[in-house]
This record gives structure tokens, sequence and C-alpha cells, in this order.
């Protein structure tokens, strides 16, 4: 689904801060990306998103050549990457509800066409009775889940989350756990960046380790 093939990125004229990566990500499948903090973890998954492009190397999104792709495909191409940011990215002026059906209000969709895909949708990430309150009344952990929701609302091939256990507690951190495993079922690629090593050990699941600007990859 995405390839990368010696991959290299540097901000500006700064060092090389990822270097000669290659991997596959395959469709449906379940990984963890870790490693220390300044690893590159955020910049490799923001190289997925196609929101960076690299400074070598080649990128294959969906079958294409990311060098290739006209800037006024991207749009078009995110759509099938979900992300959730590590900052959540809500905005506080929208209820749970808006900021969730945003993308698809963006795209001009009528709301009679989408209302209870998002309602279901909240209920399934557990919001259901907080979908009409403002961001800054969630918790950390609603909000965490309403970003998850608004990530999955235009059902993506895959989703990218960045640190997603980062301000939760251990119980909560497992029941987010258990939302990506439950996706991951149900035929979503899910790439988790995380340095939370009691939440990698509760899955038997693919990781890749960023140090140094080089991946390993532990199958
Ligand atoms: N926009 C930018 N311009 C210049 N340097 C950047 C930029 N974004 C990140 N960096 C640098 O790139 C390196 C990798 O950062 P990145 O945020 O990808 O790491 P990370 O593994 O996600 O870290 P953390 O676990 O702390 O979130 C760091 O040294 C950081 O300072």
């Amino acid at each position: 689904m995405i390839r990368f093939e010696n991959v290299g990125l540097r901000y500006g004229m700064g060092p090389e801060i990822l270097r000669d990566i290659s991997f596959h990500l395959p469709e449906r499948s379940f990984q963890f990306l870790s490693g220390p903090s300044g690893a590159g973890k955020t910049t490799l998954l923001r190289l997925l998103f196609m929101s960076l492009k690299p400074t070598r190397g080649l990128i294959t999104v969906f079958g294409r050549d990311l060098s290739r792709i006209p800037r006024n495909e991207l749009p078009m191409l995110r759509r099938r990457v979900g992300i959730v940011f590590q900052d959540f990215r809500l905005l506080d002026h929208m209820t749970t509800y808006e900021n969730v059906s945003l993308p698809l209000r963006v795209r001009g969709r009528e709301e009679a066409s989408y209302r209870s895909d998002v309602i279901e949708l909240l209920k399934w990430v557990g919001l259901g009775e907080r979908m009409h309150v403002l961001p800054p009344v969630l918790s950390g952990g609603e909000k965490q889940r309403a970003a998850i929701a608004r990530a999955l609302i235009e059902q993506p091939e895959i989703l990218l989350a960045d640190e997603p256990t980062g301000n939760v507690d251990p119980p909560l951190a497992r029941r987010l756990l258990r939302l990506f495993i439950e996706l991951n079922r149900l035929g979503t690629a899910v790439v988790i960046a995380t340095h939370d090593v009691a939440l990698m050990e509760q899955v038997d699941a693919r990781r890749m380790v960023l140090s140094g600007g080089r991946l390993e990859i532990h199958d």
C-alpha cells in the first residue's frame, strides 16, 4: 500500500533526520513505530501522510510515485490516510459532532447524508453522550477519541496515530488500543507511534524502531 525505498529527510540545511529508510506497509497491517524522543517518529508519520516530501529516495503511495503526483491530487489521496495528531487539532468553537463531521462538510456533503454515520462513529469511540459539547470541556482521553473519530470519518485505508496514549492513564490506554485493534480487524491498516513499552507489550505486532536516523523492523 505504501512503500519507502532509501528515503532520506532533512529539514532545510539541517542534518539528515531520517536515513536510508526502506519498508513496506501492507494493507490491513498493524504496527508500532517506536524510538527515543526526537528520533523522527512524527517526521516519518508526516511523510506517510504526504505532508512532507523526502529529500531523497522513493515513496510509493497506493501504487504511485509520490514525486510524480500533482499537488492538486494530494488532498484526494490524503483522504485515504487518516491521521491523529499528538495535539489533537480539534476546533474549540465547534462541538465534538461538528469537529468529526468537518472533513465531510468541507467536501460539500449534505448533513442528512452523513449525520447517522457520524453519530454511529461517535458511539463506537464511546462519545455518544459527549457529541454536543465543545472540546475545552472534554477530558484528554475524550479529546483523543474525538480526534480518532475525525480521522476515521472518511473511512481511510490506513490510520496513523502519533502518541495516542501519551496523556491518558493505563486503563484508558488499553481501551484505546482495543479500539485500534478492532479497527484493524475491520480492515484498516494501523501505525501507532509510541514510546510506551507497556502498550507495545500488549500486542504481538510488527515493531518499526527508529534510532540514529535508521529504521529497524522486528516482525
Ligand atoms: N519543522 C522542523 N524543522 C526543523 N527541525 C525539525 C522540524 N520538525 C522536527 N524537527 C527535528 O527533527 C527531529 C525529529 O523530530 P520528530 O518530531 O520527528 O521526532 P519524534 O521521534 O516524533 O519525537 P517525540 O517522540 O519527542 O515526539 C528532531 O531533532 C526535531 O528537532
